[in-house]
């Protein structure tokens, strides 16, 4: 008997299944033996009995899971933390065992009674006792860690718990002897995986499967050399031997039905301590604002789920209910993660919800200089497409040029400070660049419920299950918006694909241009040669327009068109020249409606106004969406993107495509401005210019 190891044990007097706290209890109430119960547990305190020291605390009526001690706090030496258990069905055990700790010398931390810890269920200190394993996730927040770091002195390492099954750290790990840790790695997410790794090296990690992990076999008690624990396959057994253990394996199937087994149902409680440990904690935790529509547009719940989803906790410290209809609301959130790294992850998602920090907290933003001519600092911060404010020198300053995609650079001079999205390829060695996600908030517009609504429209139609009344309602809306446009003498910029022109949108198009409803147009090498090849020769990609067939030698045609442009030097001059007499590209010209060809390597020819140098096609893309109202997207995923990428939010987004995936992508951008449409081009610019008609067509027609 090893004299210097002692466990906390709890007889079953009162065991049973009375209610459903975890996934194993569910179905399972009252369907544990009392007897077989009563039986197992006394092997389980023989077999510890003959290898350490066996103190018990007194079970107690009514706390049928007292038995579970490893729930009743963690220790280390003779300090103890105190469990504050989550669910209230466990919540009286607590003052039993501070009782049972305080009658045996132990010094009791109680955590704050809303910060939830399950002791060494949830806390395993390494066997060297070189630092502490702390899960969290089910039933400890995060938040508890640092004050385990605090009063026991310690390193805590966090680990965050992603499988119901497991929802006690010791379900799925159990450090061993020798530095060996017995695990199921699947039970935890990938930064906590990545942690394990980094610190027990690969010979040591004991990867158990999943069919053994499901019968507790990391549920173990290790002493020494010897691990005891439910029952697992013989492989694992093998495993074990092989590294130096011996498994005495003891049957505990009447407590598995409430979610425990041999480690569960004891605490040790002499925890060996290195001499020179101390606390070290990784966590960091921030305080954000919020504000805007945070309950009835849902950025309370997404930003909760960001924090959660990426492996964070929270605690809500003030909220300001918007009373009326169209008051904002406001929330002051103290955002805990387990390393820097995780973090900032979240922060860069909640910085998109428009949270920030408290300003009062954050003077300056974090900037670095850019070393090498168009390279970043490694952790600069990427814009969105949202507007942004950074905070230089105590003072928010909007940044200009918003896109996504780009880094930030700060300036200050007697003339005032400006912050500007800046390409990679346009940094200079010396620009101060933000760095990191402090000082940083984006303006998200407070959308009224009626936008919503009409977004959520939208985003149905989107998903491509709109029916055919559903689209023409959405058109109607469009031309509504595109007259208006018009006539307040605003801008609409349309990015357009070959299928525009092979759908026979042709004449539609060139009725929008001819009209005035369009004021700039973006697209390829293809659509400008398609359309011209219908203009001239009545065929696009080679296929008879009128006829719907392919054209004998057709699929010549478009190489003639470019071969006759390229003769006359640009689409332009070929209009002067009479060559081109209809169609988009005509229209453009003759009505003054600038337009930008981007070049790819698809093209052929490709045709003189084609530019084939892609840093100056983006920045003439970029130069024409400038001050756009609208940007109508019709079928052209590479464009479309390339225009989504460089347009700030605000800017109304109508995408069209037959394919619901590319539907999704341009127009999920999280803002309201965007509009999916799944739907045939030529079909959506045909009734387009019907809806525009209607809206132009005298009030009383004249008989
Ligand atoms: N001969 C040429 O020079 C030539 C020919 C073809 C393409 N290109 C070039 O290749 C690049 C990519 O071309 P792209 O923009 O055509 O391709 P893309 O793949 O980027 O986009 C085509 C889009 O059209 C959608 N689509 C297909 N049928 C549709 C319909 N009936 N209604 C609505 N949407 C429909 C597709 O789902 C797709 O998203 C461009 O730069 C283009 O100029 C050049
Ligand atoms: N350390 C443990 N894993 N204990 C198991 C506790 C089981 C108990 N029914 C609960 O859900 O709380």
């Amino acid at each position: 008997m090893t004299e210097t190891i002692r466990f906390l044990m709890c007889s079953p007097d009162h065991y049973d299944v009375d209610y459903v706290i975890n996934p194993w209890m569910e179905g399972n109430i009252h369907k544990s033996s009392q007897e077989k119960a009563r039986q197992q547990w006394q092997q389980l305190y023989h077999v510890l009995k003959d290898r350490a020291l066996v103190d018990l605390v007194t079970p107690e009526k009514g706390w049928p899971d007292m038995v579970f001690t490893a729930n009743a706090g963690l220790v280390l030496e003779k300090t103890v933390v105190l469990s504050r258990f989550l669910h209230k069905e466990r919540q009286g055990e607590e003052p039993y065992f501070k009782q049972w700790f305080e009658d045996n010398g132990f010094t009791v931390h109680e955590l704050p009674k809303d910060l939830p810890f399950e002791g060494a269920g949830d806390a395993l200190l390494d066997r060297e006792g070189r630092w502490l394993w702390a899960g969290y996730g089910f039933r400890t927040e995060l938040d508890s860690h640092p004050l385990i770091a605090k009063w026991l002195d310690i390193e805590v390492l966090s680990l965050r718990l992603i499988d119901e099954r497991f929802y006690h750290l010791d379900t799925c790990f159990c450090p061993l002897s020798g530095g060996y840790l017995l695990y199921y790695p699947d039970a935890f997410d990938a930064y906590s995986n990545r942690l394990i790794e980094l610190k027990i090296p690969e010979e040591k990690r004991i990867i158990v499967e999943e069919a053994d992990a499901v019968n507790f076999a990391c549920n173990a008690v290790n002493i020494g050399q010897v691990i005891v624990m439910n029952k697992i396959s013989d492989d694992l057994q093998h495993n074990l031997a092989a590294k130096g253990f011996e498994v005495v394996q003891t049957p505990l199937t009447e407590f598995l039905k409430a979610g425990g087994a041999a480690k569960c149902l004891t605490l040790r409680t002499t925890e060996p301590l290195i001499p020179d440990h101390h606390a070290n904690v990784t966590i960091e935790s921030r305080i954000l604002q919020l504000e805007g529509h945070l309950l009835d547009a849902g950025i309370m719940n997404k930003a909760l789920d960001v924090v959660v989803g990426n492996g964070g906790s929270f605690k809500v410290l003030n909220f300001t209910l918007g009373i009326e209809r169209q008051s904002t609301s406001s929330a002051e959130v103290r955002v805990s993660a387990p390393s820097h790294e995780v973090m900032e992850e979240i922060m860069v998602q909640l910085i998109d919800l428009g949270a920030a920090a408290r300003p009062q907290e954050i003077c300056d933003v974090n900037t670095a200089v850019v070393a090498q001519d168009g390279v970043a600092p490694d952790d600069f911060y990427v814009s969105t497409i949202y507007p942004t404010e950074v905070r230089v020198n105590c003072e928010w300053v909007r940044v200009e040029n918003q896109r996504m995609d780009a880094a930030i650079v700060v300036t200050e001079s007697p003339e005032g400070k400006t912050a500007k999205c800046t390409l990679l390829r346009d940094l200079k060695a010396g620009d101060r660049v933000m760095v990191g996600v402090e000082g940083i908030r984006t303006i998200r517009q407070a959308e009224s419920r009626e936008q919503r609504n009409s977004t959520q429209e939208f985003t149905f139609m989107g998903a491509g299950v709109s029916s055919e009344r559903r689209v023409e309602l959405t058109v109607e809306q469009i031309a509504w918006e595109m007259r208006q446009i018009r006539d307040q003498g605003g801008k609409v910029v349309v990015t357009a694909g070959p299928v525009v022109i092979h759908t026979g949108g042709a004449q539609h198009l060139s009725r929008l241009i001819r009209d005035g409803y369009v004021h700039a147009l973006l697209g390829g090498n293809a659509i400008a040669v398609h359309d011209m090849e219908q203009a001239i020769m009545g065929t696009s990609l080679g296929v008879d327009m009128q006829k719907g067939i392919p054209v004998r030698g057709g699929h010549r045609h478009h190489l003639k068109i470019i071969n006759l442009i390229r003769r006359h030097g640009s689409i332009a001059k070929a209009v002067s020249a009479g060559v081109l007499t209809k169609g988009v590209m005509y229209e453009c010209v003759k009505n003054n409606v600038p337009f930008s060809l981007a070049g790819s390597i698809r093209d052929d020819g490709p045709l003189p106004d084609t530019e084939m140098d892609l840093i100056k096609a983006q920045e003439e893309y970029s130069r024409l969406i400038q001050g756009a109202d609208m940007i109508l997207m019709l079928s052209s995923m590479l464009h479309s993107i390339g225009v989504g990428n460089m347009t700030p939010a605000g800017v109304k987004m109508v995408c069209v495509d037959i394919n619901p995936a590319v539907v999704t992508k341009l127009s999920d951008r999280g803002s309201v401005e965007s509009v999916g449409i799944v739907t045939d081009v030529g079909l959506f610019l045909s009734l387009l210019t019907q809806q525009l008609d209607k809206l132009t067509r005298p009030l009383v027609e004249t008989v």
